[in-house]
């Protein structure tokens, strides 16, 4: 085996198959005809009624970067490849068009999130690293979202980094599940990079290095004026609680004594116990921060049973979407350039209805209704159709089509924004806590049917009469070629 080339690129982050039909789409002289893939997964994640899409800014990134360095042409010349096609590799950029939705849209399953319309083989190339990163992101961004529907106004801390799988996904997992939601991230890092809020206590070993409590949180308190101490490394309600309250008193207005974090045993009980005793001492405006493997069920849990917790501090079951660690989303080809210039329609077959894909170029719309400003569902039309805010509009589930409603004086608000024209960046990035506000605008347009955590109702997702018909009349071609065998 060759010694390893150094890291100087990501565009190999792609699969080996990838880059061997590229070869031969060069070698078939059909890699610059034009191809148009959609990235959209099917099943909402978590069962939840809703995702939020993250990922945007770190396709930008890739995207921008999108070259094979030498080392990447060297290593490929050792895997075999022709000369020819690595002098066409080492020329490649990103030439195409992106439309996307923008990070904190709320999205659902089957829609084009994002739609890729460039030459066939740098089309092919991309998707991995784009699927990688919008998998996670998304799936982070919506388990955040998650929590952050059952916490409402409390404290949200991302407490992850330990956990997550390896480094890049701490980061942006933390930057995910800022936009779902969450106030701040203890990822330092994180901060610096993204500008997120950082937030922190202390750990057990620091009490375990003074040995006793009293100590530890006098010399803590003496450093960090703001300070939040650990109880729970002895016994809480002994010796935690009673003796952050005494160096609370006796340090008095030299220090901000923020409040306690409890990271074991039964936080309900320990909580209240632990919020009388701060309030019987006067401390009455401190928090209590709750962690320990908690998730959106056991935060719930907890609020059922009266606890008294301010803060939350998630760790583990955020960072690696514990109940569903895969989001699913998928890249298909919906149109290709045929040896005549034109623009044709394909389609996936599948024997599960909703695995078809939607041929043809979309566009994706969200259909509000003007009286009371709640979405109906989305609708996902041809590329040149634009529903017609003056007339009604007939909507119904495309695979259950007796499922039907029609819409008067509604808004149909697009979707998909341009991000690269012509290999050209065109879209602006918001800063980041307006993504978070976008999120929580959003979410305002959603009946709370689809918002509640629990088997929430399912948000239509429908096509026009003529994307319908469209895809109809696709798989009959398919079917009538495939008898024809
Ligand atoms: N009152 C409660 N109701 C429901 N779940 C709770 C309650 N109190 C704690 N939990 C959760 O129960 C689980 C207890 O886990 P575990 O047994 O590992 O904790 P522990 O033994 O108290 O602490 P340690 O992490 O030190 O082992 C955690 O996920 C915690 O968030
Ligand atoms: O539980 P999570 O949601 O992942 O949150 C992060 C955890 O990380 C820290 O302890 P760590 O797990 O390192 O050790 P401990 O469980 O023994 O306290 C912290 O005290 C939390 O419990
Ligand atoms: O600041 C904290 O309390 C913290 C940070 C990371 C993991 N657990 C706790």
């Amino acid at each position: 085996m060759k010694a390893n080339h150094i890291d100087d690129s990501l565009t190999l982050h792609t699969d080996l198959y990838q880059i061997n039909m590229a070869e031969t789409y060069w070698e078939d002289q059909i890699h610059n005809r034009k191809a148009v893939f959609d990235l959209y997964f099917r099943k909402m994640p978590f069962g939840n009624g809703f995702a939020v899409f993250a990922g945007l800014e770190k396709v930008i990134e890739y995207l921008n970067g999108f070259r094979f360095s030498k080392t990447d042409i060297d290593y490929l010349r050792e895997q075999g490849y022709q000369e020819g096609f690595l002098d066409y590799l080492k020329e490649l950029r990103f030439t195409g068009n992106l439309r996307s939705m923008q990070e904190g849209e709320l999205v659902f399953g089957n829609e084009p999130i994002l739609r890729v319309e460039s030459t066939l083989a740098e089309a092919q190339l991309i998707e991995t690293a784009i699927l990688n990163i919008i998998n996670y992101q998304t799936l982070i961004a919506t388990k955040a979202a998650r929590m952050k529907q059952v916490t409402g106004n409390d404290i949200l801390m991302e407490f992850g980094s330990r956990r997550a799988q390896e480094m890049d996904a701490a980061i942006w997992g933390a930057r995910a599940s800022y936009i779902g939601g969450f106030d701040a991230t203890s990822n330092v890092r994180a901060g610096k990079l993204f500008g997120i809020p950082v937030a922190g206590t202390h750990a057990h070993s620091f009490v375990q290095a003074y040995q006793d409590e009293y100590t530890a949180f006098h010399k803590y308190a003496k450093t960090h004026k703001n300070c939040t101490f650990l109880v729970d490394t002895y016994d809480t309600l002994k010796s935690g609680v009673p003796t952050a309250i005494k160096v609370a008193q006796e340090l008095g207005d030299t220090i901000e004594f923020n409040g306690i974090r409890i990271d074991s045993g039964d936080l309900a009980y320990l909580s209240k116990e632990a919020r009388k005793m701060l309030d019987d001492a006067g401390f009455t405006k401190t928090r209590i921060v709750a962690s320990n493997d908690l998730d959106e069920q056991t935060i719930l849990n907890l609020k059922q049973e009266g606890a008294k917790i301010d803060s939350w501090g998630v760790g583990t079951k955020l960072i690696t979407a514990f109940d569903q660690p895969a989001l699913g989303a998928v890249y298909k080809l919906v149109a290709i350039e045929n040896e005549n210039g034109e623009l044709e329609d394909t389609i996936k077959i599948s024997s599960s209805p909703e695995k078809v894909s939607t041929p043809g170029k979309k566009r994706v719309y969200r259909i509000i209704d003007k009286k009371d400003q709640k979405s109906e569902g989305d609708y996902i039309t041809l590329e040149h159709e634009k529903p017609n805010e003056e007339e009604s509009l007939h909507m119904f589930h495309p695979v259950h089509t007796y499922i039907s409603k029609m819409v008067t004086q509604f808004e149909a608000r697009e979707l998909h924004k341009d991000i690269y024209q012509n290999g050209n960046l065109v879209y602006e990035l918001p800063p980041l806590k307006d993504i978070q506000q976008f999120v929580k605008e959003n979410l305002i347009l959603l009946w709370d049917e689809y918002k509640r955590p629990l088997n929430p109702e399912e948000y239509p997702v429908d096509l026009s009469p003529k994307c319908w018909e469209n895809k109809m009349e696709k798989i009959k071609q398919v079917r009538k070629k495939v008898e024809s065998l």
